[in-house]
């Protein structure tokens, strides 16, 4: 995998042509899908669950597949993703009544297992889980919609959690998600991200190999 990783949200995707959707943007240079799974509950908006992530890996989908939980209670639908072929699967603190026991099962599912903050939920909760967790993300928009306006107060947060990760020892990823687009990605990587999701910036325009391009430009200019 390359040193940054960059995850195009597929909530800005045609879903009338996932597939092809899908196979455009990895052969336009993404490293990994971003899954957005929406409940009307935990926040107001409802997408695709576990059978379009199966229907993908039917499709020949064979990048990380990183599942993004919005849903409240939360046990039920990791075991249903284990199943329907994720790699990597995330949910907030405020989605499970047991989060430790949450992420284990995810990792006893044999997937990547990640924390995801909203802008104004404290990192609080990574100090107890850093050695079962291998990806935090960070909000950095209120979750529910695509197209949000990045919250600059994020870069400092990332840089907060940025710390908690190098002093934990953990080989952890780092990763954000809400209104990243080619003009913020390398003040947001100069804040400690490694793990970009973008969905309007990249399914909104036409030519996705030329957003990757120039978002790949962008952070080579910090490392
Ligand atoms: O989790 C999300 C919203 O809850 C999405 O991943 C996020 O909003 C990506 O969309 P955009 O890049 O357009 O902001
Ligand atoms: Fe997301």
């Amino acid at each position: 995998m390359n040193d940054f990783i960059i995850a195009p949200s597929i909530l800005s995707a045609d879903f009338a042509r996932l597939g092809e959707e899908v196979d455009n943007v990895l052969e336009a240079g993404a490293d990994i899908i971003h899954f957005d799974v929406m409940d009307n509950h935990y926040v107001p908006n409802l997408t695709i669950g576990p059978m379009v992530c199966k229907a993908l890996r039917k499709h020949g989908v064979t990048a990380d597949i990183d599942v993004h939980l919005m849903v409240k209670p939360v046990d039920r639908m990791i075991g249903d993703f284990i199943e329907a072929g994720a790699s990597i699967i995330t949910f907030h603190p405020e989605a499970s009544e047991h989060i430790d026991r949450s992420l284990q099962m995810i990792r006893d599912g044999g997937c990547k297992a990640g924390l995801v903050f909203n802008p104004a939920t404290s990192l609080e909760h990574l100090k107890y889980v850093m050695d079962k967790i291998d990806m935090v993300l960070l909000m950095s928009v209120n979750p529910g919609f695509g197209g949000q306006s990045f919250i600059p107060g994020t870069l400092d947060k990332l840089r907060e959690a940025r710390a908690l990760i190098d002093a934990s020892g953990y080989d952890i990823r780092l990763e954000v998600d809400g209104g990243v687009s080619e003009k913020n990605i390398a003040e947001i990587a100069r804040a400690g991200a490694d793990t970009f999701v973008a969905g309007s910036a990249i399914f909104g325009k036409d030519n996705y190999k030329a957003v990757i391009d120039t978002m790949r430009k962008e952070l080579a200019s910090v490392r």
